[in-house]
């Protein structure tokens, strides 16, 4: 992604919910559907969201994807087995109750979850996440380990040829060839969503590629939480900010 076409500016207008007219939407899990939690496994999806994303896809004719890091298998886990997935920073898709298309989990994942397991022994606070076909290293719990654990990452990846993904207070291992802007861009030529116009909705810097997808294909990018230099039109606070704009979305596009 060009830096120079991150815009600098910390104060971005919220988004009109006429923009979710006609919008093939895009939304991104933790930090933008759901607050962060301390852990992976602390985040919980209520009924009230899968009830307002199942009426606002319902109103988009379907045009409605969840696109995330979490793989699809932890997103039905989660609730969302009847939405269009993509998972795995977008080397994962999976249709609503359909089989999940994803590549095999490589040797080298499970080379790397060996060293995340051996560099997380005895330091209380930093988890290994198991992912389908990714590994997490977290280190919410004990940010003073960030720094090594970045350093891990770079050095794994390089040596066993993954692709390196930060995250907030993570860092993960997972196999190249992807990301949420290659997953726009491929969603984009299927239906439901094709024909729509691509609005993203994200939080972290991996949804960056998200938002120049969809700014590319003549939409934008929503970016939740706090202002930094962004390729998003629009920002929303926080999660709650993120709810109401979608109710405010089914009511526009009723
Ligand atoms: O693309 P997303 O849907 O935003 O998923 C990105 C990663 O989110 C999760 O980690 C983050 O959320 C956790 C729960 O709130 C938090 O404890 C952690 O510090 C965050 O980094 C998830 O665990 C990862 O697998 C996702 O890739």
């Amino acid at each position: 992604m060009p830096d120079s076409h991150l815009s600098p500016l910390p104060d971005l207008p919220v988004p009109p919910p006429a923009l979710l007219k006609g919008a093939a939407l895009f939304l991104d899990f933790d930090g933008t559907l759901a607050p962060i939690a301390d852990t992976p496994d602390g985040v919980v999806v209520d009924d009230e969201l899968l009830v307002l994303l199942g009426q606002l896809r319902d109103r988009l004719d379907g045009r409605l994807a969840i696109v995330s890091g979490r793989s699809v298998a932890t997103l039905r886990d989660l609730g969302f087995a009847a939405f269009l997935l993509a998972g795995t920073h977008g080397l994962e898709f999976a249709e609503p109750d359909a089989p999940v298309e994803a590549p095999a989990r490589l040797p080298a994942i499970n080379e790397a979850e060996a060293a995340f397991q051996t560099f997380a022994a005895g330091k209380s606070g930093v988890l290994v996440e198991r992912k389908t076909i990714s590994v997490g290293l977290h280190f919410r719990g004990a940010p003073q380990w960030g720094a090594a654990a970045g350093d891990l990452a770079t050095a794994l990846a390089e040596q066993l040829g993954l692709a390196v993904q930060p995250g907030k207070m993570l860092y993960e291992l997972r196999p190249g060839g992807a990301d949420k802007g290659s997953a726009v861009q491929s969603l984009m030529q299927r239906r439901p969503m094709a024909g729509g116009t691509p609005v993203f909705i994200g939080d972290d810097i991996t949804d960056e590629e998200g938002f120049a997808a969809a700014r590319e294909l003549g939409g934008a990018g929503i970016l939740v939480g706090v202002p930094r230099p962004t390729l998003a039109a629009f920002s929303l606070e926080q999660v709650a900010a993120v709810r109401h704009y979608l109710a405010q979305g089914v009511a526009a596009t009723g």
